[in-house]
């Protein structure tokens, strides 16, 4: 079940068009990352939904409520609009309890002290901080201190819980645990969430949904795994994975099958956003590190490449690999010694986009 619709939504801030008509839908039961580089409007969205931005234009529908509709002058403030907003920093109140933290914003809609004392304890309980509810946050660890702030945004059984980096102050460890019992809170509670992260890794292990922002538009959308094996364009393609990226010029050009060379090499890959580009125009590829192998054998789409050298990564090792002006890393499971090796390029892991190629 939809539950919030955000349509065309257009914000200005000092002067500059910060958001440019972005439009989405998240459902229940349901994680959308906003990913993107710093300054694509991430966090001025995510703050479009909350109520403390206003935009100029759109339309916000969260649950069953019109949060925001610019033809109609209806833009709700941030309380009534069922939300829970979860901050990076946790903004937790250094002189009040656990509980109290908790607590508070049902204190302030008049929820009596009873009831809202029972609501406290089944939130905490839920997250295992029960026995913490008379700390302050400056005797929790970092990572009790986030639970204590999502307890705080689910207090209020909101119907969408906005989540700003909320991972980005845990320590690596620490990061891939909460990812992971976020992602199982939120679809067992069968709320909506969206996740504001730059973390690519974070997005594809814990969205259901991506959507992808650059310059205030959102520039593609989709499940995980289809953003990361088919982006629609250079920035997408180049934001998300580990790449290597070849410059060089388009050689042949027919229908999907695209040719990239330079100085000394050439590769054959899949044409992306080519449409009108002959044969000599300025290309680039983008080849996700883990597509190419090496080995010590000519064969199909192998080229012969110098290896410089292998750094130990703990899971695998690197390697380094030059031909001419193609600079290149590969993964293996191996240290090799540096030398003439063979790396192979499978076409359709080679996507050539033109050179200024734009979102
Ligand atoms: N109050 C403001 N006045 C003017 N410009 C602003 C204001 N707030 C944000 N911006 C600009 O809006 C753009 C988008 O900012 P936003 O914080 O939404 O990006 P973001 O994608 O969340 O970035 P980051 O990952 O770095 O947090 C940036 O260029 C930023 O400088």
């Amino acid at each position: 079940m939809t539950e919030l619709v955000v349509n065309n939504v257009q914000k200005w801030l000092g002067g500059l068009q910060i958001l440019k008509g972005a439009s989405f839908t998240a459902s229940r039961g349901a994680i959308v990352a906003l990913l993107g580089a710093s300054g694509s409007g991430k966090t001025t969205l995510l703050r479009c939904i909350a109520g403390l931005e206003q935009p100029e234009f759109g339309y916000i529908r969260i649950g069953d409520k019109v949060a925001l509709d610019s033809d109609k002058k209806i833009a709700l403030a941030p309380e009534q609009r069922n939300i829970g907003l979860v901050f990076q920093s946790y903004a937790l109140w250094p002189h009040r309890t656990v509980k109290e933290n908790v607590g508070y914003g049902l204190k302030l809609r008049g929820v009596n002290a009873a009831d809202a004392g029972v609501k406290v304890q089944t939130i905490l309980d839920r997250m295992g901080l029960g026995h913490l509810a008379d700390r302050y946050p400056s005797q929790l660890s970092g990572g009790q201190q986030q639970r204590v702030a999502i307890c705080r945004a689910l207090v209020y059984e909101p119907r969408v819980l906005l989540l700003d980096e909320p991972l980005s102050n845990l320590d690596a460890k620490l990061r891939e645990e909460a990812r992971y019992w976020i992602r199982k809170l939120i679809l067992d509670l069968e709320i909506c969430a969206i996740l504001v992260t730059h973390d690519q890794t974070e997005a594809l292990a814990a969205a259901d949904h991506i959507l992808l922002l650059k310059d205030g538009r959102i520039v593609q959308e989709g499940p995980p795994h289809d953003i990361y094996s088919n982006p629609n364009s250079f920035y997408a393609a180049d934001f998300l994975g580990a790449n290597n990226v070849a410059r060089g010029n388009l050689t042949t050009l027919d229908g999907t099958r695209a040719t990239i060379g330079g100085e000394g090499w050439s590769l054959d890959g899949t044409a992306r956003e080519l449409q009108g580009l002959a044969p000599a125009a300025s290309a680039q590829a983008v080849i996700r590190v883990e597509q190419i192998s090496v080995s010590d054998s000519p064969g199909p789409h192998r080229i012969e490449m110098q290896l410089d050298d292998s750094l130990y990564l703990g899971d695998r090792w690197e390697y380094r690999l030059r031909r001419g002006s193609f600079n290149v890393k590969a993964h293996g499971t191996r240290k090799l010694s540096p030398g003439a090796v063979w790396c192979e390029f499978p076409p359709e892991s080679v996507w050539v986009f033109p050179a200024s190629s734009q979102a």
